[in-house]
């Protein structure tokens, strides 16, 4: 399927004259080397669009929980609103965002930071012990398998003052956190790669929803894990265009 799709894209760019920035495959089509062969195979592009669908699902459970939080936290949804108020009245009808305004968006990250501290979408993951450890008074010895999880420090209350309460401003200095504290995209060598890409689609969705929407949440807050946390009756919200307000 994915094969038919990048057949497809090609035939747009060659012979429809469509922009290869239009998409992630239109761009990878067109990315050449020296000699202008094309610098990325076929087999290539489809594990690109397969990795960026199949991580989607945790993208989607930030957004998710975030749009949750805005609606029950109306002090923190007015400091995001205002922040992309700021960047929309210097853009033109049409115009994109830029690099430059994702920089400006610093509160809205913060948001989601915290949304990703109460509400991790991965709940941990396993590494392998490559020594024998001590750690709290137990022996963790050579080639066990450990498996860390991310409310351990996420709600530990000598890291994160309060751990229950919603304070995206808990994330202003990042050098009062300690290292391997925040780990909702794990750390060290293994760390998400995924991380910019979904600090941006993450930024610019939720640019485009306060902007032109305003929301009404219409169920309660409780969720589960499956093992991505999901919101127990769904998210049905009531959204409003915001001109019509
Ligand atoms: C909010 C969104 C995301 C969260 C919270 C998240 C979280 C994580 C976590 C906790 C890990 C394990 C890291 C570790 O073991 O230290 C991981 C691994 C990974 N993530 Fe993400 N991720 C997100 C989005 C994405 C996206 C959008 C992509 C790709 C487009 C992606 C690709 C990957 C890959 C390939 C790995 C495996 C890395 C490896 O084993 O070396 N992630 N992610």
């Amino acid at each position: 399927m994915v094969k038919d799709l990048i057949r497809e894209k090609r035939v747009e760019v060659e012979q429809k004259g469509a922009s290869p920035h239009q998409d992630l495959i239109t761009c990878l089509l067109g990315m050449r080397k020296e000699d202008n062969e094309e610098a990325v195979t076929e087999n290539e592009i489809v594990h690109n669009v397969m990795l960026v669908k199949k991580r989607h699902n945790t993208s989607s459970a930030l957004m998710t929980f975030m749009i949750r939080f805005l609606a029950n936290e109306p002090t923190v949804y007015a400091v995001v609103l205002q922040e992309h108020e700021e960047i929309a009245k210097t853009k033109l009808s049409g115009e994109y965002l830029t690099w430059e305004d994702l920089t400006k968006m610093k509160y809205t990250w913060r948001v989601a930071m915290e949304t990703l501290r109460m509400v991790p979408p991965v709940f941990g993951g396993f590494r392998k012990a490559q020594k024998d450890i001590e750690y709290g008074g137990y022996l963790i010895p050579k080639g066990w398998q450990i498996f860390w999880t991310t409310p351990m420090t996420h709600m530990d209350n000598s890291i994160f003052q309060e751990p229950s309460k919603f304070y995206p401003s808990r994330f202003e200095s990042q050098a009062s956190i300690p290292p391997y504290s925040f780990v909702a995209f794990g750390g060290g060598p293994r760390i998400c790669p995924g991380y910019e890409f979904a600090r941006i689609e993450t930024l610019v969705t939720i640019h485009y929803l306060v902007t032109q929407f305003t929301w009404k949440l219409c169920s309660d807050n409780t969720f589960s894990r499956d093992p991505i946390p999901i919101p127990t009756q769904g998210l049905p919200i009531k959204l409003v265009p915001r001109k019509l307000c």
